[in-house]
């Protein structure tokens, strides 16, 4: 699905070829700094490569449109944004700002019920915690029904419980709707639990991009 060919951005990432698959569980690991973030906002043209290309649908990026391309590539990032309003104001805006047409409250219990948040959509978006607003974010994006969710540390905010019961719901849904789903994780129990590939990135570049068995979890 995305192509990489000897892209450069900065002195920040230097990738000379990654393959990231359709319809996959693909996560990204690696140490703090060494491009994560970077990587997945390349894919929706947030930031812009300097040299190399990368390829969507074997069409340059570059040739995309950046908004229609973020119509089918959502970004999550580690700190969403809440919004002043009720969860259900919080959850729609995604849809509100992509022009998409809105969708009735019993749908909107069902994200919830997907991420876990068995909260009233009426409930001050502002008074939930830390985790409930990460949760509501997400939600937020699966709502969109993008082709491709790229997830930034979506659970980072969550006990190690709740993570893998959000995870675990949400890769049931990549798969079961054919979605592509590629999340970078600080945990690589989570990587080697659910991922179909592991990127794992080390200053900027991608030192593996399968399965090490000497990988130690
Ligand atoms: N816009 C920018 N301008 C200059 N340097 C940047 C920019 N964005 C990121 N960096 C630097 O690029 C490197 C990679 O950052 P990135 O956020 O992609 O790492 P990461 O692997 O996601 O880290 P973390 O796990 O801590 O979130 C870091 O050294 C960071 O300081």
């Amino acid at each position: 699905m995305f192509f990489f060919k000897e892209v450069i951005y900065k002195n920040i990432l230097d990738i000379e070829n990654l393959h990231i698959k359709k319809h996959a569980v693909t996560c990204i690991v690696g140490e703090s700094g060494s491009g994560k973030t970077t990587l997945l906002r390349l894919l929706n043209r947030l930031t812009s490569y300097d040299s190399g290309t990368i390829f969507y649908h074997k069409q340059p990026l570059s040739d995309i449109n950046p908004t229609e391309l973020r119509r089918e590539v959502v970004m999550l990032s580690q700190a969403p944004a809440i919004f002043d309003g009720s969860i259900k104001d919080n959850l729609l805006i995604g849809l509100r700002f992509s022009e998409k047409p809105l969708v009735p409250d019993h749908q909107l219990y069902d994200i919830l019920n997907l991420v876990k948040l068995h909260k009233d959509l009426a409930q001050d978006a502002e008074k939930l915690s830390g985790g409930e607003k990460q949760r509501v974010a997400l939600g937020r994006v699966v709502l969109m029904k993008p082709e491709v969710l790229l997830l930034d540390e979506p659970s980072s905010a969550l006990d190690e419980t709740t993570e893998h019961i959000i995870i675990n719901a949400l890769i049931n849904y990549t798969k079961e709707n054919n979605k592509t789903l590629i999340m970078v994780t600080h945990s690589k129990q989570i990587a080697k639990e659910f991922a179909d590939d592991i990127i794992i990135m080390n200053k900027g570049m991608i030192i593996s991009e399968r399965w090490n068995k000497e990988w130690k979890v």
